[in-house]
């Protein structure tokens, strides 16, 4: 197999071919969209004009960075394009994202796009979603009511999970709108709908890392080529 890291990069510079001179971008976080702001980058400098709304701190910073101009949703609540990669793809592009943290910002910025274009490894392919742990974002008000009703949401469904809050070093994540995160390993979900409609019923959920039906193309990369998968 190729090396993970030009997998990542053939994707990135993949999606170069949708993005248009002129276009309001979502930018997605973590290091498959990374790749993607690297290669925007030279044709920035090279005189297209795009304006990106960054989905998280990291990636505002990486386009500061290389001088890719930037704006907030609350400017440009309207987008061309979203551009993001994923923990998880499922064969209907059901996704799930997240592991950067960034999953709220993600899910705002691919609704508001016209289209949302998903970018990842070959890795990421899976026939269903859930072995990688879903990212939950909680208020930290409440948190163990809140882990216990998602407890018993997953029970109703016939899940079980384990439920591991989110921490960097020794205290616990933060995400850049000031939540926590619970990691729920399922092992596999079978009716993703079935399970965000029970976690949205969680009044201290904020936000889950089920992304359905957002994204109808995703590039994904091989060993022997980028493939255009759609829905
Ligand atoms: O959802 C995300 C961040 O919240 C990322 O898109 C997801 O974790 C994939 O990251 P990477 O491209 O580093 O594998």
């Amino acid at each position: 197999m190729a090396d993970i890291e030009q997998l990542k990069r053939a994707a990135g510079e993949a999606a170069l071919a949708f993005v248009e001179d002129g276009m309001l971008l979502g930018i997605g976080t973590g290091t498959t969209a990374e790749a993607f702001v690297r290669a925007l980058a030279p044709k920035v400098r090279a005189g297209m004009k795009v304006t990106g709304v960054p989905t998280s701190e990291r990636t505002l910073r990486l386009c500061q960075e290389l001088a890719i101009p930037t704006a907030t949703l609350e400017t440009m609540p309207k987008l061309d394009l979203s551009i993001d990669g994923a923990d998880e793809i499922d064969p209907q592009l059901r996704l799930i994202k997240g592991g950067g943290g960034a999953l709220l910002r993600e899910k705002i910025v691919a609704a508001a796009a016209k289209r949302m274009i998903v970018i990842a490894d070959e890795t990421k392919l899976v026939d269903t979603l859930g072995a990688f742990p879903l990212p939950i974002e909680i208020n930290g008000f409440g948190m163990i009511a809140t882990y216990l009703a998602i407890q018993e949401k997953a029970k109703g469904l016939g899940l079980t999970c384990d439920l591991t809050l989110r921490r960097s070093g020794e205290e616990p994540f933060i995400t850049d709108s000031g939540h926590l995160i619970l990691d729920a390993s399922f092992g596999r979900i079978p009716d993703p709908e079935a399970l965000s409609r029970a976690l949205h019923d969680v009044p201290g959920v904020v936000e889950h890392g089920l992304f359905l039906g957002l994204s109808k193309d995703a590039l994904v990369a091989t060993a022997n080529g980028v493939r255009h998968l759609k829905a």
